[in-house]
């Protein structure tokens, strides 16, 4: 936490890139395994850079997971589990929530913009993550897109005991002006990082420690 602003580094696949988000303050390391990211990574690799990750909570990230895969997940020692779903899945939400457990669950619904954010989900989560939308079926997440900052901070104000994590797009240039206008105090920081998809800019990851330091 810098500043009082916590931040996830997501789509790691590599040691020394999980490594300078730590340097850099990172509170949370994620790591995709959905088969249609281009970021993806499958738990073997994930299994084969464990020893060499930093001790920094690291976050599971799905989309819609079955439980079999979900228990393989947990069974590989993460600490949160980021799961993205379409709107809909109530039955599934519960029981990824049964098997995880509601402090380790972060829901990312994947919100069209007429649609309302649904409470609901709290029973299941204490944290949320705040995903831009797009219509394509497969897509999720990593889009470089900026989510709804307004639905964001009104879901924020309206539900204050939940987690907010505010992602979509964001980068060392909007990342303040993002936490000016949604209240944030948890950013998601994925695609604006990287290189390559899956490989990180490790001064592009520097900066985000530079500019929340200057956060008053
Ligand atoms: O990044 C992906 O490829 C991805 C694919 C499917 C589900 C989730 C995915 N990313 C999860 C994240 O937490 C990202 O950091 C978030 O979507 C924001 O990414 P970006 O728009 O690149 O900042």
């Amino acid at each position: 936490m810098i500043n009082g602003i916590q931040f996830k580094v997501c789509g790691l696949t590599r040691a020394r890139d999980a490594q300078a988000a730590a340097e850099a303050g990172a509170d949370y390391l994620g790591f995709i395994f959905y088969p249609k990211s281009p970021r993806r990574i499958d738990l073997d690799r994930y299994k084969s850079i464990q020893p060499r990750l930093p001790e920094v909570p690291k976050v599971a990230v799905t989309v819609a997971p079955d439980l079999y895969t979900l228990s393989q997940l947990e069974g590989a020692g993460f600490d949160f589990f980021q799961i993205h779903f379409p709107i809909g899945l109530s039955e599934e939400v519960e029981a990824w929530s049964k098997l995880v457990g509601k402090e380790r669950l972060w829901l990312a619904p994947k919100l069209p913009p007429s649609v309302a954010f649904n409470e609901d989900l709290l029973k299941y989560a204490d944290t949320i993550l705040w995903d831009a939308f797009k219509q394509d079926k497969d897509t999720y997440g990593g889009t470089g897109s900026t989510s709804d900052w307004n639905a964001f901070r009104e879901a924020k104000a309206n539900y204050p005991e939940t987690k907010w994590i505010l992602a979509g797009g964001i980068s060392p240039e909007n990342a303040i002006e993002a936490l000016r206008e949604t209240g944030a105090d948890c950013l998601d920081f994925n695609s604006s990082l990287e290189i390559e998809p899956g490989i990180k800019d490790l001064e592009r990851i520097s900066q985000v420690r530079v500019l929340l330091s200057e956060v008053d």
